[in-house]
């Protein structure tokens, strides 16, 4: 089995909303989703996770809270993605949009779940309560989930 690929996803939460990028090319092109992107060698998790928003949002942030660990397989690919999902309450700069994101606010009673990952409706809630939460998601294609594990944790 192949070493699962490190992946990290930041959630920049306000009272009232949250910031979502509008992913321009590559990997989820067209999906709302999270700033994020791979983790490189001699990195950590959570320095991957600053470097990535920073570069696809233009904002810095001092504090991420790891709040959960979600594992996705796809049907007939070989490579499991690992993705670390971090919540940000305070950051500074102004979200900026980059050849990878556009950047938008959308307050909580109107995220897009219809252009985001099929995952995401089922985690987001925990999120935003400030769960924090493991799951194990097999996707055929990129929009049908075939089977699920979501689960709250004490402690990641
Ligand atoms: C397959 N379902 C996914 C994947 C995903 N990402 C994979 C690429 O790196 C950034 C996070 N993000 C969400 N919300 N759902």
């Amino acid at each position: 089995m192949l070493s699962p690929k490190l992946l990290t996803l930041v959630l920049v939460v306000q009272p009232g909303r949250v910031l979502l990028g509008m992913k321009k090319r590559g990997f989820g092109v067209g999906k709302w989703n999270g700033f994020g992107g791979k983790v490189q060698p001699g990195e950590t998790i959570e320095a991957a996770a600053k470097r990535e928003l920073l570069e696809e949002s233009g904002l810095t942030v001092d504090a991420l809270e790891k709040i959960g660990n979600i594992k996705f397989e796809f049907v007939g690919e070989t490579q499991l993605l690992d993705v670390h999902i971090f919540r940000a309450d305070t950051f500074s700069g102004e979200p900026t949009e980059s050849d990878e994101m556009r950047p938008q606010w959308f307050e909580l009673d109107k995220i897009p779940f219809s252009q985001m990952w099929a995952d995401d409706i089922l985690w987001f809630p925990l999120m935003l309560q400030k769960k924090k939460f493991v799951g194990y998601f097999t996707f055929q294609g990129h929009d049908v989930i075939l089977s699920q594990k979501l689960e709250e944790v004490e402690a990641l």
